[in-house]
């Protein structure tokens, strides 16, 4: 059996750059947002029922970002349909993942893992986190969101002394050699835990 460990962490606080640190270390890592990307894309499982209810979001075969940003901001509930058409089909796909990876260590890079109480499918949580100020920043110069946009989403979100207080982990991510460090950190921790099983 391969360890479960969720990657969570609020909007910019550095999840798909740790992410990406456990799968040089060796997990294999399973990407939510990559996820949706794929269910978005030309041909992808979530076409089909954008096209039944938010037929306007469907440009060129695809489920466009920019025309779902758009719904959001015309209309609030609209969020809360769009993720009962994503969801389910998230959840597909992770278990898809677990099917087929090998990994002693699998990695679940999930912005609402706490939020959808994913967490319970986890053997441990990992969280990142930085300061207010530069979650902020580094959104805003990522330049795909508008300041109201930005703040929406984080309001939508628990927040992250909660998200600290609940992980098992907590991952700082003020610089890259840091985080490093912490990564390497964890995933000794639980290869301890797994020769001790
Ligand atoms: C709202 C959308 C169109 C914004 O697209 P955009 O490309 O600008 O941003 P992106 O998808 O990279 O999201 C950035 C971050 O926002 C946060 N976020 C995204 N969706 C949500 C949500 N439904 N609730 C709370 N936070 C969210 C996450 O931290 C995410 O990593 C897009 O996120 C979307 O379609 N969301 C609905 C699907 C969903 O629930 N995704 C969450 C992962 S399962
Ligand atoms: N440990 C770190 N040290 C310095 N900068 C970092 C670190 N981790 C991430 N960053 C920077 O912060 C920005 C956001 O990082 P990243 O895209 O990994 O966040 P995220 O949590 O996946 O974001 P989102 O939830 O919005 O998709 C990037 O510009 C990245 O280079």
């Amino acid at each position: 059996m391969s360890f479960k460990l969720g990657l969570t962490g609020s909007i910019g606080m550095g999840k798909s750059t740790t992410a990406k640190m456990f799968a040089e270390a060796g997990c294999a890592v399973w990407d939510a947002d990559a996820a949706v990307h794929r269910l978005y894309s030309r041909g992808g499982k979530a076409v089909p029922a954008f096209e039944r209810d938010f037929p306007e979001a469907v440009i060129d075969g695809e489920v466009s970002r920019a025309a779902l940003k758009l719904i959001i901001g015309r209309d609030p509930t609209a969020l809360k349909r769009i993720e009962e058409i994503v969801h389910p089909l998230v959840g597909e796909d992770r278990a898809d993942f677990i099917a087929h990876a090998t990994a002693d260590i699998l990695v679940f890079d999930i912005p609402l893992l706490f939020e959808t109480g994913g967490n319970a499918a986890m053997d441990a949580v990992a969280t990142v986190s930085a300061t207010a100020e530069i979650q902020k920043q580094r959104v805003m110069d990522r330049g795909t969101m508008t300041e109201a946009q930005f703040e929406a989403i984080r309001e939508k979100q628990m927040p992250d002394a909660e998200k600290r207080a609940r992980a098992d982990y907590v991952i700082e991510t003020d610089t890259l050699d840091h985080a490093r460090a912490q990564v390497q950190a964890v995933i000794d921790d639980i290869q301890g835990k797994l020769r001790n099983a």
